[in-house]
């Protein structure tokens, strides 16, 4: 007998995303993403973190002195749609999708839009970072990449993903 209680493609990938976010480290925030092609194969998966090979237990890497660089944790981490876009196993990524946990920050927006996703699916955007919201949006717009929120494309799958964030924050040690 067939079994027709599925969950729909934009929960499954923003699933993914969520699942890989709860591998960083970061004690702030945890972002996750996944990308995908247009037959609906996940071509990489990320999250933010450092880089391979610098330790995670280094205090040094989670500093928060935004003055000076070398003591700044912006300049080490690498954020999660980046991670996915380097982690891809199958390329060119033209017309493909990446889902990601956060509104993206154009950093990882130019990423994007240079390796041809032409397609963003987000679940969280930080309201207090509106002008760096617009700096990505105006990019995404002017490359003719589309940008929608999760609720907006899907509102059963938002509401998912929600439950499935909550979940997975409260039952996350070591496992
Ligand atoms: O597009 C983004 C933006 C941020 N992140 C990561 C980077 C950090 O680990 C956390 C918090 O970012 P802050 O800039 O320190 O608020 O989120 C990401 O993965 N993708
Ligand atoms: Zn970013």
């Amino acid at each position: 007998m067939k079994n027709d209680s599925l969950i729909h493609w934009h929960s499954m990938f923003m699933g993914v995303a969520l699942l890989a976010a709860a591998r960083s480290k970061d004690a702030r925030k945890r972002n996750g993403a996944c990308i995908v092609g247009p037959d609906n194969k996940i071509s990489g998966v990320g999250y933010n973190g450092l880089p391979r090979g610098c330790d995670d237990h280094d205090e040094h890497y989670w500093q928060d002195d935004d003055s000076d660089p070398l003591n700044s944790r912006h300049s080490y981490i690498v954020h999660a749609e980046q991670n996915a876009i380097l982690n891809c196993t199958s390329l060119p990524l033209h017309g493909s999708t990446i889902y990601a946990t956060q509104y993206p920050c154009p950093r990882c927006v130019q990423s994007i839009i240079q390796v041809g996703i032409k397609r963003v699916v987000y679940l969280d955007k930080k309201a207090h970072q509106e002008r760096v919201n617009a700096a990505s949006e105006k990019m995404l717009a002017d490359a003719g990449v589309e940008i929608e929120s999760l609720q907006a494309l899907q509102p059963e799958s938002a509401e998912w993903s929600a439950e499935l964030a909550q979940f997975i924050e409260t039952s996350t040690t070591n496992r």
